[in-house]
């Protein structure tokens, strides 16, 4: 957003209702006004001064007295529409009454359809936002800000009552999320308020500093900046409080309000090239807290990790399990945490894109998907972010994927120092079971190639760098890319097409290599073996799984909605025509969404590759280009398709006659040229 010029400015507040006056004699024009918005400057110099100098500072009798009874009066008039605060982002959206039990609501400045104009309301926000407008001058004029850059507002103020002892704890107005929101304006509108009423709203500069109280005093304008740790203590009074922040999109600006003291946001703006958004979902996961901390505590820029972790948890039974929580430790990163009844869990895939769609508007640079039990290497966040920065020199859409290999109990120390396991031990590589599962699945595996493979050209010309192997299929458990692969996954805008995946769980992660592959990404493992990234508990012993849920009548309903998103993912890896008598709809919609036509399936790789695939069609055709030969290949049987997914063939099978060359050449062979077969 930038700053509209103040003629502009005041054309608005003249549409929008009468002009205020800070002073009720004068009434002067709006002309009169702009003249005068550099004497406004001047006006606040002195509380602009303190609050460069100190971070904040107060304005005392802000609005013109009957200005501020008549704002007091409209607000405490519509009481019913506040509403119980939340905190977090989206739908990680909490209350939480422990951490704040105010009553809020929001207000536009601008009239929407449904305000009227000249509500008294309308005006009176209207009134407010135009006497905060020489402070707002006041501030960018003083920070001497490019001519670009500018904190503005974003036309919305929060109006919040505190009463019974209400309060809010410690927090921060500006978050990762939010690293461009600098400045807080609180109007306080407290009738006769003295120390006995409590509510004052404590401002912590810097941990070193102590705290400052501010007594909410009728009419009185504080000012502050949005990165302080501050709390409103219990309220024993009707504590009305109006709030604007200031918004600034340019790196410029948040180094001017926040030098010297900001660190973490700014550290995630300027100095981080990169910072990182975790994906973490548990189901009633004993480990997940220890997963988080372990996590925070091996990365070498904990304050660049945003983190959220979505517990699909038993209300009851599982309440110990949060006891383990260590606050402290987790406040170093940026953490969001939302809980649900695991009774509500429909499996990995869609708790996963829960969480996508609920933070993709996250402000990281790198997307991480984990699952909830596992230790990482130290520094994994920088060699991760090295290993897709090499990635990307080969391909620009690329993830780091593969499974990690097992951690326990036993080799897991207290001292949390962890072994890989002795050689002879080489990368991982992902690639499909060659036998279906019992539900005619393609289940995915990784296993561990020795002597480690040198690197090679695959005949699509893609070059492996020497610290990346190329991968068949993902691991839905370690997954590191850019944020936009969350919809590249998760195709966040179609929930309708997405419901049909809900209960699935094998199956997720040729879903969504599909999803990927079709898109144009390679995936990569490290070619190192001894490149410590990130340790999987891989025993299910002492955890639950949503499968518990299969069980009783609501069970039931949980195993068709299963059933039919293994058939979609079966119908999309062209396993099985689609069984129609799940839903007509459902057909339509995967027909389309295969066909790329709805954000599903992309295109990318069969327009532009040298590699062909046909997603769809229950037989498929496979062309694969080297300099000399062309083989194609149709394999009409829907058991070999399965196989077919997962194999390299080498590039001496320049005519694949018969299926079963096909399937045993499921076999890595590095020296020879080789071409992937996949999801056709
Ligand atoms: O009302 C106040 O004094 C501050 C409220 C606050 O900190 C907030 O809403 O973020
Ligand atoms: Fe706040």
């Amino acid at each position: 957003m930038e700053k509209l010029p103040s003629n502009i400015q005041l054309n608005i507040l003249r549409m929008i209702g009468p002009r205020p006056s800070p002073n009720p004699n004068s009434n002067p024009s709006p002309a009169d006004f702009a003249e005068k918005l550099a004497d406004k400057d001047d006006q606040y110099s002195r509380e602009i001064g303190l609050f460069q100098r100190f971070g904040f500072a107060t304005i005392q009798q802000f609005l013109a007295p009957e200005a501020a009874l008549t704002a007091l009066h409209v607000f405490s008039s519509n009481h019913d529409a506040l509403r119980p605060a939340r905190i977090g982002t989206g739908v990680l959206k909490t209350f939480d009454p422990n951490v704040r039990n105010d009553r809020i609501r929001f207000i536009d400045i601008f009239p929407t359809v449904t305000a009227s104009v000249n509500s008294e309301e309308q005006k009176t926000v209207a009134a407010v936002y135009h006497a905060l407008n020489p402070v707002i001058s006041a501030i960018n004029a003083a920070l001497n800000l490019d001519s670009n850059d500018c904190l503005v507002s974003n036309g919305i103020f929060q109006l919040g009552f505190y009463s019974n002892g209400a309060r809010y704890q410690k927090h921060r107005d500006s978050s990762p999320f939010m690293p461009g929101r600098l400045v807080t304006l609180i109007i306080y509108l407290t009738q006769d308020w003295n120390m006995t009423k409590g509510g004052q709203l404590r401002l912590y500069r810097q941990t070193t500093h102590g705290h400052i109280d501010i007594a909410p005093l009728f009419n009185r304008l504080l000012i502050f900046k949005s990165h302080y740790d501050h709390e409103v203590l219990p309220a024993f009074c009707d504590r009305f409080a109006l709030t604007m922040w200031l918004y600034s999109e340019s790196l410029k600006a948040v180094e001017a309000v926040c030098a010297p003291t900001f660190s973490t946001i700014r550290s995630q703006i300027k100095t981080a090239q990169w910072s990182i958004f975790v994906s973490i979902a548990s189901y009633r996961d004993p480990d997940a807290y220890s997963t988080v901390e372990h996590l925070i505590k091996t990365a070498k820029y904990p304050e660049r990790l945003i983190i959220a972790v979505l517990h699909q948890d038993d209300p009851v039974e599982d309440a110990q399990l949060h006891a383990k929580k260590n606050d402290a430790i987790l406040s170093i990163a940026c953490i969001f945490i939302n809980t649900i009844d695991r009774k509500d869990a429909t499996g990995p895939y869609a708790a996963r894109r829960k969480i996508a769609r609920e933070m993709k508007n996250n402000s990281a640079t790198h997307y991480f998907q984990i699952d909830s039990h596992m230790r990482f290497a130290n520094n994994w966040d920088c060699i991760l972010v090295e290993l897709l920065d090499v990635a990307e020199s080969v391909s620009k859409k690329s993830a780091i994927s593969f499974y990690p290999p097992g951690f326990d109990d036993k080799n897991f120390t207290q001292l949390e120092i962890f072994q890989l396991p002795p050689p002879p031990f080489g990368p991982v590589l992902m690639k499909a079971n060659p036998v279906l599962d019992v539900d005619g699945m393609v289940r995915v595996t990784g296993s561990l190639v020795f002597p480690p493979p040198n690197p090679e050209t695959h005949l699509d010309g893609v070059v492996e760098p020497q610290s990346l192997i190329r991968q068949r299929f993902i691991a839905a458990g370690l997954l590191f890319s850019r944020p936009e692969i969350m919809n590249d996954l998760y195709n966040l805008a179609d929930d309708d097409v997405e419901s049909n995946l809900d209960g699935l769980f094998f199956g997720e992660e040729c879903l969504c290599t599909a999803k990927l592959w079709t898109r144009g990404y390679e995936i990569w493992g490290p070619r190192d073996p001894n490149l410590g990234v990130a340790f999987h508990r891989w025993s299910r012993v002492g955890r639950s799984t949503f499968w518990e849920n299969f069980d009783g009548e609501s069970g039931n309903l949980l195993k068709n909605k299963r059933a039919r998103s293994q058939a979609c993912v079966k119908f999309v890896l062209g396993l099985q025509s689609f069984v129609p008598s799940t839903a007509e709809e459902t057909v339509g919609l995967f027909q389309n969404w295969a066909a790329g036509k709805s954000n599903g399936v992309g295109v990318e790789r069969i327009k532009n590759d040298s590699l062909v695939a046909f997603p769809v069609s229950s037989a498929f055709t496979q062309i694969s280009t080297s300099s000399t030969t062309v083989a194609t290949t149709k394999i009409t049987s829907t058991a070999t398709i399965g196989i077919a997914t997962t194999v390299y063939v080498t590039a001496t099978s320049s005519s694949i006659a018969d299926t079963s060359s096909v399937a045993s050449s499921d076999v890595w062979t590095p020296s020879s040229g080789s071409i992937l077969m996949f999801l056709v």
